[in-house]
């Protein structure tokens, strides 16, 4: 049984771990989809090459607003596609034929790796050839996360797509369902909205994006009704394909509603069940999670696990600092580094864009914490005003004293707005110091900052 100093399972945010400083390491990597993981393949990377189109087409839609009329004369849906993988799949390539052939001391085993003891493992070639065992001192677990479907559309034998597959489609369908209101849904209506399939948006939950912000939740939701068939409250309970192929999905207690293709986007699960990890002696968290301390080490001696499969945030900037935490620990056991979780921010490339960090203001009130807020629209700062925003805003959250306590906005660049936020409250700035200890370019859209800090009723 071939032994090495290292195995890494999952070439997503597991392929980074390796670097020269592990040149003279014995390394397996273990792979069973396409290399290079989620991120790069068929999650933030081409959704948002995607995005980016459809943002250049909503720009179109909205034009006539600014004294400009203009229109879409065709999308030209094979074209956008092939724009995006034309240059995705050869990064893939490249980063397997790195790792396979130019890389002297990794191994690339191209197969599904089960565990068969403590830091032993199966591997099932995805050619279908022999499995191989082998062992190693060290593995780390970097198995990503899949996403998950609802019986009652996976069993009833109706053709359906998941972000997995979705942005290969051959044509656009003239209407599209997407069922789910979470993050890959808010981000695929507008995609497709965009570029002119008639999208029905069907969530379980009262609202869409409800794990955002209060404010947020409503006002997102409020202008998705706008734009889409939205149907909240309405878990599918049984789908059916009609012989001329229209897709027909029943919905708990509101009737039915029809498309030409299905898109399910109800959630990602961690891929730690399909691992047998209870042979290292592990146990999975009860939402299905490899379990990691502060240093991502599981409760097995010599076994870490980052990313999707571990972290209780499935987004690839967490992904990727879990990687380097890894990587420092591999390296320098004596002195390991912990995680930091404190201040994770996030964005929905929706349209409008939303960004969050820290504390949700339905957080700090159940909590009881003692807080002030400040809402600040867009339109009332100069550049959200030269733009005629009328819906977006910057929400801030700040104990009296000024420390920030949370940020949520929705609107154009917000994934980049508020970044200023995220390191003010990772650094510790307080809220006047912020505002008032710099300059703010005038009239640029920072300046929604600048008055949503200056407006917090502060108690100094
Ligand atoms: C549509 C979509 C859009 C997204 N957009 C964003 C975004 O804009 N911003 C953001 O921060 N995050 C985004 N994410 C989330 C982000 O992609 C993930 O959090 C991140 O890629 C997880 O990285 P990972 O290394 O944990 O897992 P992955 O990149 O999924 O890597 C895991 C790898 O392990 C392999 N594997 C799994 N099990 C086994 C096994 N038993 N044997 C062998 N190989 C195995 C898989 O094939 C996979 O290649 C998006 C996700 C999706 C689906
Ligand atoms: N921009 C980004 O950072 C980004 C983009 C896409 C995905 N992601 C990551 O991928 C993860 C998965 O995304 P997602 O949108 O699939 O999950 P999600 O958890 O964000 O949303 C799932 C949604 O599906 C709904 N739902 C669940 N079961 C349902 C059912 N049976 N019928 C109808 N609706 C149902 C839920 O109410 C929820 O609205 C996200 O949580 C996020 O971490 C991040």
């Amino acid at each position: 049984m071939p032994h090495h100093d290292l195995v890494i399972i999952g070439s997503g945010s597991g392929n980074s771990i390796l670097d020269s400083r592990f040149d003279d390491w014995d390394v397996a990597i273990v792979e069973h989809g396409v290399f290079g993981g989620t991120c790069l393949n068929v999650g933030c990377i081409p959704t948002k090459m995607y995005v980016y189109a459809s943002d250049v087409a909503q720009a179109v839609r909205e034009a006539s607003a600014y004294g400009i009329d203009a229109s879409i004369d065709k999308v030209r849906w094979p074209d956008i596609r092939d724009r995006v993988f034309s240059r995705i799949d050869p990064i893939s390539a490249g980063g397997r034929r790195y790792r396979a052939s130019e890389s002297p001391n990794v191994t690339l085993y191209e197969g599904h790796a089960t565990f068969t003891g403590e830091r032993e493992l199966a591997v099932a070639p995805t050619d279908g050839g022999a499995a191989a065992t082998l062992s190693a001192d060290r593995v780390v677990i970097a198995a990503g996360s899949r996403p998950t479907v609802p019986a009652c559309i996976a069993e009833s034998g109706v053709p359906f797509h998941t972000s997995d597959d979705v942005m290969r489609l051959d044509d656009l369908p003239r209407r599209m369902i997407v069922v789910g209101g979470g993050y890959i849904a808010a981000e695929f209506a507008h995609v497709f909205d965009a570029l002119g399939v008639d999208v029905t948006v069907v969530t379980r939950g009262p609202a869409l994006l409800r794990e955002q912000d209060e404010l947020v939740t409503e006002r997102f939701t409020a202008l998705a009704r706008d734009r889409f068939t939205v149907h909240t409250d309405a878990a599918p309970t049984a789908a059916e394909q009609r012989p001329d192929g229209t897709i027909v999905l029943t919905l708990a207690g509101q009737g039915t509603v029809e498309g030409d293709a299905l898109l399910v986007a109800t959630g990602r699960a961690p891929n730690g069940d399909r691992m047998d990890v209870a042979k290292t002696g592990l146990e999975l968290t009860d939402d299905g999670r490899v379990p990691v301390d502060e240093y991502q080490r599981t409760g097995v001696e010599g076994i870490w696990a980052l990313g999707d499969v571990s972290s209780p945030y499935q987004l690839k900037h967490v992904a990727n600092h879990e990687a380097r935490v890894v990587q420092h620990n591999l390296l320098h056991p004596d002195t390991p580094r912990a995680t930091s979780h404190r201040f994770v921010p996030s964005a929905v490339f929706s349209h409008p864009q939303v960004a969050a960090v820290g504390q949700r203001e339905q957080d700090l009130r159940d909590a009881g914490t003692a807080y002030v807020s400040k809402v600040q629209a867009y339109g009332d700062v100069a550049f959200g005003w030269a733009m005629e925003d009328r819906t977006g805003f910057a929400k801030v959250l700040a104990s009296p004293d000024g420390t920030l306590l949370g940020a949520h906005f929705m609107g154009p660049q917000a994934s980049s707005l508020i970044q200023v936020l995220v390191q003010a409250m990772v650094f510790g700035q307080k809220a006047q110091e912020v505002a008032t200890g710099q300059y703010w370019i005038h009239p640029a859209l920072p300046e929604l900052i600048e008055n949503a800090l200056l407006g917090l009723p502060l108690d100094v």
